[in-house]
């Protein structure tokens, strides 16, 4: 059997879709493609591929009452179903293929099930982001994105803009609850790493994602707000000071090299072997919710996530349990909540998720939820090189990187991060001539190392060093719905 949530379309004759079209347009037969499982080599998720089953009836009269009433019964069944998309394709991310995968793989599934879709193919960085802050949105039910992160981050830049500029709320008050977006977003992967895809859908595979688009599946997810002075930026998958900023930053250098970038910087950073100083401050989530370290898994219909919804329908303003005060001028009468750390760190990174991506299959903070208003900050304090390549290659496999003497992991929902008060402009090199062990090949990238690294936002440097971030729990809406387990499911190979 096929739950009707899971038929994607319904056609006269004997139909095939993928991976071309052709109609035998016979009288009594009729054709139902729905969703059908596999497994995925390697993925933690499940393929999900067209699956079509071919019907005969003994009269055609008969056979047009079956589609009937098979449509109707799927029309009826998911409100969530878009039946209007905005889709924004790069045609320059990853492997540079977004327009191919479009309208090879998806195109074709939006026809059968019966989706318009206004196609815009960018011609520059932030169209889309500036489109979705401008543009009439009315009658879109969704936005699709086909590209990676990058393309992603723009569009929940142009969404998260569009819908608090609409209810009047300051972005740039970080005490301001965010409103929740009404258009949900759908992504096709077609970038360099596709973080937010794998770690939502379990799998990096085009058809897959449209057709979680298709059935209108809906997956919340938690944002960070990241604010410096009087400007903001937003995250899901990674904000990284320190290792992954100067991957990053290095890696924008060689943008020719298409995905194989981020190994070339990632094997040079890590030669430079640096680490910086810095001042952390987190307000801890409530523990007795969940602990990054529980070593469980945000799967398909995670419990802790939905428990989550209910508290935040409950008490919308308290995304992120977080007063007004804490935010006030950084000396607020809440002050005794935050906790503070002082040091050098390898890296300091915040993930509202698991952060899963193909380079690192279980991801940054294995046992984050997708929705439960938090996100996990990880501290690794400075330590040899041997230790932090340990810890960075653990990412490859499933050994806990958090067991490691040198490693931190806490689930928060704000941070502060700031330089030592204490410590002049011209003390940080001091310092770091002293403490900074000899880097084996630094001089290769840079000349001296730096005082201070750079954000790493998503995949967008942010030029910055002390900044305030803030958890909103399920300000975002995806065409998705976590990974599915897949003891959970019959699935061909
Ligand atoms: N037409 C365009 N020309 C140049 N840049 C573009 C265009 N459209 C989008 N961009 C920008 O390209 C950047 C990278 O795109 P995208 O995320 O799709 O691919 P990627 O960098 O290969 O993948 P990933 O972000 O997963 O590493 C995005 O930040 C986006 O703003
Ligand atoms: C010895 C083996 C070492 C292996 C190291 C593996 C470490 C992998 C951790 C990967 C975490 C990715 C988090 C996601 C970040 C994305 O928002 C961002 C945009 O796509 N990607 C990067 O910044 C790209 C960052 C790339 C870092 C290498
Ligand atoms: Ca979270």
């Amino acid at each position: 059997s096929v739950p009707v949530s899971e038929v994607v379309g319904v056609e006269e004759g004997r139909v095939h879709i993928l991976p071309k079209k052709s109609v035998e347009d016979t009288d009594k037969d009729f054709t139902v493609f729905y969703v059908k499982r596999c497994r995925s080599g390697g993925s933690y998720g499940l393929l999900w591929t067209l699956g079509r089953t071919q019907f005969s009836c003994p009269s055609r009269v008969l056979r047009d009452q079956w589609i009937k009433d098979l449509r109707a019964a799927v029309k009826n069944y998911g409100p969530l179903r878009p039946r209007r998309l905005l889709v924004f394709i790069n045609p320059f991310g990853g492997k540079k293929k977004g327009r191919k995968i479009y309208y090879s793989l998806v195109a074709p599934l939006f026809e059968l099930a019966g989706i318009s879709s206004h196609v815009i193919v960018t011609e520059r960085a932030n169209q889309a982001r500036d489109h979705l802050l401008k543009k009439d949105l009315t009658g879109f039910d969704g936005v699709v994105c086909v590209g990676g992160d990058g393309m992603f981050s723009e569009i929940l830049h142009g969404l998260i803009g569009r819908t608090q500029q609409e209810a009047g709320i300051c972005e740039n008050d970080p005490s301001a609850a965010l409103q929740p977006c009404s258009l949900h977003i759908g992504i096709i992967p077609a970038g360099s790493t596709d973080c937010v895809c794998y770690a939502t859908v379990g799998v990096i595979d085009p058809v897959t994602s449209a057709l979680h688009i298709v059935i209108g599946d809906s997956q919340p997810l938690d944002v960070c707000s990241v604010h410096q002075a009087l400007t903001h930026r937003y995250s899901v998958s990674l904000l990284g000071y320190g290792f992954y900023g100067d991957v990053l930053a290095e890696s924008e250098k060689h943008r020719w090299m298409g995905p194989l970038r981020y190994d070339f910087s990632g094997t040079m950073v890590y030669l430079c072997n640096r680490s910086y100083a810095g001042v952390v401050q987190y307000i801890p989530a409530d523990p007795v919710l969940s602990s990054p370290r529980d070593r469980t898994r945000c799967l398909s219909g995670c419990s802790v996530c939905s428990r989550s919804t209910d508290r935040l329908v409950r008490h919308p303003s308290d995304s992120g349990s977080l007063h007004k005060s804490h935010y006030g001028h950084f000396n607020s009468h809440s002050e005794d909540e935050w906790v503070t750390v002082e040091g050098r760190f390898r890296c300091v990174s915040l993930t509202c998720m698991s952060s899963s991506c193909p380079r690192s299959p279980l991801g940054l903070s294995p046992s984050a939820h997708l929705a439960d208003g938090t996100g996990d900050l990880i501290l690794v304090w400075n330590t040899n090189p041997l230790g932090f390549l340990k810890y960075l290659y653990r990412h490859t496999g499933a050994q806990d990187q958090f067991d490691l003497p040198f490693v931190e992991v806490h689930r928060v929902t704000a941070v502060r991060f700031s330089l030592p008060s204490s410590k002049e402009e011209g003390e940080y090199e001091e310092i770091d001539k002293q403490k900074t062990p000899d880097s084996f090949l630094c001089g290769l990238c840079c000349a001296t190392p730096p005082p201070v690294s750079v954000w790493n936002c998503d995949g967008e440097i942010l030029p910055v060093t002390e900044v305030f971030c803030r958890i909103h729990g399920q300000l975002l809406r995806l065409y998705a719905r976590g990974i599915e387990d897949q003891a959970r499911h019959n699935c061909s190979e």
